[in-house]
This record gives C-alpha cells, structure tokens and sequence, in this order.
C-alpha cells in the first residue's frame, strides 16, 4: 500500500509505532522497522547515553529506516536534538512540546521530522515551519495527551494542512486504520497494541494489564495540575485524584507534590513490573487488545484487515 507516508519514509506499510517513554527501545523498535513499519526508540526522560545506545543496537537489528521521539519535557531534550543529528537518526517525531527551536537543526541534517500535535493550530504552525508530516494524536492516547479526539481532530487537520497527516489515538486494528484512512490520514500511529508485542521489553505483569483491561479501565490524571496522563486505573492513579482534589480546595495547590507523586512511576510499572503503584501508561483501545503477538503478526493484522474493509465491506454500500 503506497500512502505519502511510505514514499516520504521510505517504509512498506504507513504504520508508525508510538515512542513510549521507557518502552519504546530498540528491541520493539527494530522489529517493526524489519516488519516494515517505522520503530521509534522513545527519547523519553533518558540521558543522552542511553539513547545512543538504543541507536547503535538498532543499526545492528535493521538497515531499514527507524526514528527517535524526542519528548520535548525532557531536561535532556537538547542532548537528544545533538545525538539524532550526530548518528543521522532518518526521522524524528517530538511530542509534549513545540519543537520549533530545534526545526533548522534537523532541516539541516536532512532528518524528516514528525511533530505529534493536539489541535490543528499547532498542526498549521508545524507546517509553516517545515515539518514533513505531523501525528495528530487524540486524547484516546495513552500517555501525555491533549483535549481533543481522534475521531474529531483528524478531519479538522487534514483539512487544514497540505502535508501528511498520521493519525494517533483508539487504532486498535485494521478498522481504527480504515477509519482513520476514510477521515484523511495517510497512516497511523499505533501504540498501545505495540505494547504486548513479544519484542516489546516491558514487565510481563504490565502487559498482562494491558491484555485483561476493559473499555473503562483508563483514566487521566493531573488534568489540572501539571500534564495530563492516561493510565490504567490502580492506586496510584486513586491517589492521584484525592490529591487533585484536596488542592482543587485550596487556593495555593502545591503542584510540587503531583511532581513527587509521579516521579518514577513509570520506571517502576516498565522495569518493576508495580501494577498497583507504577504509571502504567496505555490508551483507551487496551479493552480491544487479548493476546500477545510479534511486532510482524501485528503490521500483518493491520494490514490485512485494511484491505479486506477497503475493498469489501465498503464497497456493498457504495453503488
Ligand atoms: O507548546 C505548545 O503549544 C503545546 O504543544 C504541545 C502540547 C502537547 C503535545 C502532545 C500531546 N501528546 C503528545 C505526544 N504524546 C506524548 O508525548 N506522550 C507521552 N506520554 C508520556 C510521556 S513522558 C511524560 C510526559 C508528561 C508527564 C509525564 N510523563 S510523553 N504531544 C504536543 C505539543
């Protein structure tokens, strides 16, 4: 399937997978990248050296083209900046910030670069700067996520935009695909489904969250104090919303202590396998995702449920 997504990457199928911080190495993001879809080693919060040394074994596990997420929240986001530059990193993506700044840095260095974006403002602004594509990532995400969603975004960015739109947020399978192909994107960004992937290293206690969640189990936390973070629901998300509620009362809220709260929470889901006080960060379409599967199965899945509801199921309604 040749979307501008795949002639502008340089990839066989227009499914990029999600650069989760602390998830996204290059263990899963080789195997997509092999499969034919784009594997993006997450920046996350990680100092420059770790970064580095997912960019060299991912060199080792695939020739094809793969990207780094630069999540621009990160104390060491310039390091990053400097790194993809100096190992030719292809693509980049950024996410939970305007990378403006560094746009010539990578224009520079010939690095295709693909801002996730909440709104169609910040998605016009990309554009003008010379941003290839932009994700419009909607707030179904898991993760740091803006207001809007997928479902309404899309369309809205399409139109206002000329270059290539991803879309991001609830692609659970061919049909999230479909559907975000009928609303104008011409690719997706998937994430949480990568997370049970077998490549994927995080602890086997979050994946089997993940794989027994329902439609219900997500939350948001910190939407009025700090950045706003779907998770799966657990107590630490419980604790999370008596304090928002205590410093909702008061007329100082001390944001300090969210800070504190969810200072590494995620390490301790990804690395230790805490279900009950770890971040366990995953979208809305984790009720939709049962079993375990390779990076390969995945893209294959995907795929092949697109064409089959692009050429069919469509079609005994269009006369
Ligand atoms: O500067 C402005 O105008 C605001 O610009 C933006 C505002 C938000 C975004 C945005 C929303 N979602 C994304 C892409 N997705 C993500 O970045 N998802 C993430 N998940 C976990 C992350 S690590 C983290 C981050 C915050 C708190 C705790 N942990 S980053 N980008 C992008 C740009």
């Amino acid at each position: 399937m040749q979307s501008k997504i795949c002639a502008l990457l340089g990839i066989k199928y227009p499914i990029i997978q999600g650069g989760m911080a602390w998830i996204a190495d290059a263990s899963l993001a080789g195997a997509v990248s092999e499969a034919g879809g784009l594997g993006i080693i997450a920046g996350g919060n990680a100092p420059r050296e770790v970064v580095q040394a997912e960019i060299r074994k991912i060199k080792k596990i695939t020739d094809k083209p793969f990207g780094v997420n630069i999540m621009l929240l990160s104390p060491f986001a310039q390091d990053i900046v400097d790194l993809v530059c100096e190992e030719n990193v292809p693509v980049v993506t950024t996410g939970a910030g305007n990378p403006s700044k560094y746009m010539a840095r990578f224009k520079e260095h010939k690095i295709k670069v693909i801002p996730v974006v909440p709104s169609v403002a910040l998605g016009a602004r990309m554009e003008k700067i010379g941003a290839d594509a932009v994700v419009v990532e909607g707030m179904e995400a898991g993760g740091h996520i803006g207001k809007l969603t997928t479902m309404s975004m899309v369309p809205q960015v399409v139109d206002a935009l000329t270059i290539p739109v991803i879309a991001a947020g609830g692609v659970g399978d061919g049909r999230g695909m479909a559907a975000a192909l009928m609303l104008g994107a011409d690719g997706v960004q998937v994430g949480t489904r990568f997370l049970i992937a077998k490549e994927c290293t995080v602890h086997e206690n979050y994946k089997a969250r993940i794989i027994k969640a329902r439609d219900v189990d997500t939350t948001v936390t910190c939407q009025h104090f700090g950045h706003p973070v779907r998770t799966i629901k657990n107590k630490l998300t419980r604790e999370y919303d008596q304090l928002e509620k205590k410093e909702l009362r008061s007329d100082t809220p001390d944001l300090e202590k969210f800070e504190k709260m969810g200072q590494g929470a995620l390490r301790k889901a990804v690395v230790e396998g805490d279900i009950d006080y770890g971040s366990i960060m995953a979208g809305q379409i984790a009720g939709l995702i049962k079993k375990e599967e390779t990076a390969k199965e995945i893209i294959e899945s995907y795929m092949n449920e697109t064409k089959e509801i692009m050429a069919s199921r469509c079609s005994h309604w269009i006369k």
